[in-house]
């Protein structure tokens, strides 16, 4: 049996948590199926309510307080057990050999028994943190993915989301290219890029100014960018563009979370990288087709 899902990624607050939303009010209202799952440890107010949520097993502030982490450090323990460093003049971390809480990677179990019921008609969302560490330098969420793919045989994509404002100016555009690109060859699984918030810069730009950022020529975008730099730079910038320009990796989907046909035509997107419909068709076909007449014969 196939299952099918989403691992909804990109930077912190680039909008994950309300694309997720908007897709399951979407799912919702096309009487479709989906399952969410919270992998955020630091996550408070959601929309909807998780039905699968790492904070059953491990929360943010319990990997800060009993191994001494701060912030990032904590984040990245939720997932695997790290050792913490004790430093001079700090409290030292708990050692307590069997701490209140589980680490994901080490209770993969738990997911497998959460997603033991997940049937080919229903689309799990799995909403990430916004560290992207996580799946650019350290091999965690590309474990996971592996896991869910493999073990669990699910069909799965990666939407990697980037905030139309930061990816407007051109540096940062390369920026976030390259840790898209990061996130594409560490998970190897389907990714398709987006570009969230359509709707704080559409008023700005015209259609025609902001097609330049969405599909754009690189070659373009790297003498703009030439202008802003330091000449003693310019081999790199084209050698960064250069290596874009061949993965292909230059385009982006639109998305306005709080408009439902851009959720639509994601959505879309998503069911065709996971082969969705090639799963539901024949189960449509089978149902009697009331509209059908025969053809009139002469
Ligand atoms: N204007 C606009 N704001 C949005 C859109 N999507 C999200 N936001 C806002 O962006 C902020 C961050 O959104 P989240 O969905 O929490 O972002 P996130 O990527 O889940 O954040 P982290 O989980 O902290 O990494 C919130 O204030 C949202 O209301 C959008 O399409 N348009
Ligand atoms: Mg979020």
């Amino acid at each position: 049996m196939s299952r099918f899902g989403v691992l909804v990624v990109g930077p912190a607050g680039c909008g994950k948590s309300t694309f997720c939303a908007a897709l399951i009010s979407h799912i919702a209202n096309t009487k479709r199926s989906c399952l969410y799952v919270n992998l955020d440890p630091a996550a408070t107010d959601f929309e909807y309510e998780p039905a699968v949520d790492i904070k059953d097993l491990i929360t943010l502030e319990d990997a800060m307080e009993e191994m001494g982490l701060g912030p990032n450090g904590g984040l990245m323990a939720c997932f695997e057990f790290v050792q913490a460093t004790p430093r001079p003049g700090l409290p030292v971390a708990s050692t307590d050999s069997s701490p209140p809480f589980r680490f994901l990677m080490e209770n993969l179990d738990w997911l497998d028994h959460s997603l033991d019921d997940v049937g080919e008609d229903t689309l799990v969302i799995f909403d990430c943190p916004g560290q992207i560490e996580l799946y650019t330098h350290v091999p965690i969420l590309p474990n996971l993915a592996k896991h869910l793919t493999g073990h669990l045989q699910f069909s799965l994509a990666a939407s990697y989301l980037l905030e139309s404002t930061f990816v407007i100016d051109k540096s940062k555009f390369f920026a976030g290219t390259l840790s898209a690109m990061s996130a594409m060859i560490m998970l190897e699984i389907p990714h398709i890029n987006i570009m969230s918030k359509m709707d704080l810069v559409k008023g700005q730009f015209s259609k025609r100014e902001l097609k330049r950022f969405l599909d754009p020529d690189p070659g373009i975008i790297l003498s703009d960018v030439h202008k802003e730099t330091n000449p003693k730079f310019h081999k790199l910038n084209e050698c960064v563009v250069g290596l874009i320009d061949d993965f292909s990796m230059v385009q982006f989907l639109q998305l306005e979370s709080q408009n439902e046909d851009s959720v639509q035509g994601i959505l879309s997107y998503i069911d065709d990288c996971v082969g969705w419909s090639e799963v539901q068709e024949p189960q449509i076909k089978d149902e009697p087709d009331m509209d059908y007449e025969e053809p009139i014969e002469d």
